[in-house]
């Protein structure tokens, strides 16, 4: 369903340009749930946002059931059924959040979709998404705006990030739900091995490559090693200190 054909973007770090993701080929399939995992700073998120058209990919062609959308802009992404759920979901000062929720959701279900996720609405329909909210709180809006909407790709950014295990174990299941409903393709991006555990294929993103991807039994055992060779490059190489962690 979505095709990534020789993807590169690079991005500014102060004057100087820096390659974050290298040729990227990735095929995904219809009603598929991914994980998508790898080291700190490996280019997961931006592989989202490049798929979401928030970068724009310096090389290479995205294809949505076939169609080339490398040139459309987020809006077009959006209504051509691809979500984004933010590993830290802009604040929008002003904005209520029952007007956020209206932007994907009727209004009669405004008060369904809150419970949904946790939230009670009569504390918090008329509250603003601003910095009065925790992170947790953010999330759980964020994902219930995400989950109102049909979609055809739905990229969920660190769903774990500031949420408690309690939450957490409700929110995924809540995603879960959302992708038995059929007719989606799931990428949740994740460094949780709950979420590694329920993945019908687990991807392996390293440095801005695919280095990996096959079922969890094939991914793990790389994961594991690879933590322990970045963190021997960042010991300068002490195995006492790579024992140590
Ligand atoms: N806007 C930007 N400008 C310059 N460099 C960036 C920008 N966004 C990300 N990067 C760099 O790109 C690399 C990949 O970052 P990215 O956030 O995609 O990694 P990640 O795999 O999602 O990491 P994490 O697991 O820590 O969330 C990092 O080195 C990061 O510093």
């Amino acid at each position: 369903m979505l095709r990534l054909e020789s993807v590169y973007l690079r991005l500014k770090n102060g004057s100087e340009e820096v390659p974050i993701l290298e040729n990227i080929n990735l095929d995904l399939e219809d009603n598929k749930f991914y994980a998508l995992t790898g080291p700190n700073g490996g280019g997961k998120t931006s592989l989202a946002k490049v798929i979401m058209g928030i970068y724009k990919n310096d090389e290479g062609r995205i294809y949505l059931d076939g169609k080339d959308i490398t040139d459309f802009s987020i809006t077009e992404r959006a209504k051509a059924g691809i979500s984004y759920a933010f590993q830290n979901p802009p604040r929008f000062k002003g904005l209520k959040i029952k007007d956020l929720l209206k932007i994907s959701a009727d209004e009669n279900s405004l008060r369904a979709i809150l419970r949904s996720v946790g939230l009670c609405p009569q504390d918090y329909l008329d509250r603003e998404c601003d910095s009065g909210l925790s992170g947790g709180e953010m999330k759980r809006i964020e994902l219930a705006s995400v989950l109102a909407r049909p979609s055809r790709l739905v990229i969920y950014d660190e769903p774990e990030a500031g949420v408690d295990l309690w939450s957490f174990e409700n929110l995924l299941q809540l995603i879960r739900n959302y992708h038995k409903r059929g007719n989606v393709t799931s990428v949740v991006i994740t460094h949780h091995e709950r979420v590694l555990s329920l993945a019908d294929e687990i991807i392996l993103l390293v440095d801005g490559k695919i280095a990996d991807r096959g079922s969890r039994d094939k991914i793990l055992p790389l994961i594991q090693e690879d933590a322990r060779c970045c963190w021997k490059a960042n010991c300068g190489g002490n195995n006492d200190e790579v024992e140590c962690y």
